[in-house]
């Protein structure tokens, strides 16, 4: 791939609560042995695309700590720059952090828990909504992100599915209507390729 203005966005690999079915938010569990695997084969996609990151942007959770360093260490670069930062934590769950998704939707009804789930502006009790998340994400995408990936350097996010969904909804352009249906899997990988005034001029999706 030669040289333009590449961002690549990744899921953390299965972390143990995804695993177990349970709301993970601000919880901070370790990657399993198949989010571990799921992380590799990013590292395998990306050396298969050609795509030399230059840098590596991850939450200050474990689970995309962990995701980063093996991609970083399967690439061949475990010194490649990581920048860990709040900013890209996952959704705030309020309540429902640590509970079962199956058990949550037997108390509070099953469409109920999919609107705090993956609407736009509801936020689940005591925490974020998606817009709430993307208040924090966009500015440091804006501020730290961005400059680096107009200054030619390959860029790496990893974070998480609601904080992606947040930045992918500007990327490219959703409504608030259309990022309802938008899901990213573990160890999911999306390349984005800027145009010089930062808007995308091309999207490639790669899932495991
Ligand atoms: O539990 C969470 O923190 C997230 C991501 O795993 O769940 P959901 O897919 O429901 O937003």
């Amino acid at each position: 791939m030669s040289m333009g203005r590449y961002l690549a966005l990744v899921r953390h690999g299965q972390s143990q609560y995804n695993a177990d079915n349970r709301f993970t938010g601000w919880r901070d569990p370790a990657l399993t042995a198949r989010g571990l695997a799921e992380a590799s084969a990013v590292a395998v996609r990306l050396r298969n695309i050609g795509l030399p990151i230059d840098w590596i942007f991850c939450s200050a959770l474990i689970r995309t700590r962990e995701t980063a360093e093996r991609v970083a260490y399967d690439l061949g670069r475990p010194n490649l720059p990581i920048t860990s930062d709040a900013a890209l934590d996952e959704r705030d769950y309020g309540e429902l952090t640590g509970l079962n998704k199956d058990q949550a939707c037997a108390h509070w009804g099953e469409s109920q828990v999919q609107r705090w789930r993956r609407s736009y502006d509801e936020a689940p009790p005591g925490g974020e909504s998606l817009r709430d998340t993307a208040a924090r994400v966009l500015p440091f995408y804006l501020q730290r992100i961005l400059p680096a990936v107009m200054r030619n350097d390959a860029s790496l996010i990893v974070a998480h599915g609601n904080s992606l969904r947040a930045l992918v909804m500007v990327l490219d352009q959703l409504s608030p209507e259309a990022i309802i249906s938008t899901e990213i899997a573990t160890g999911e990988l999306l390349v984005y390729e800027l145009r010089p005034d930062t808007t995308v001029l091309n999207k490639r999706r790669f899932t495991s």
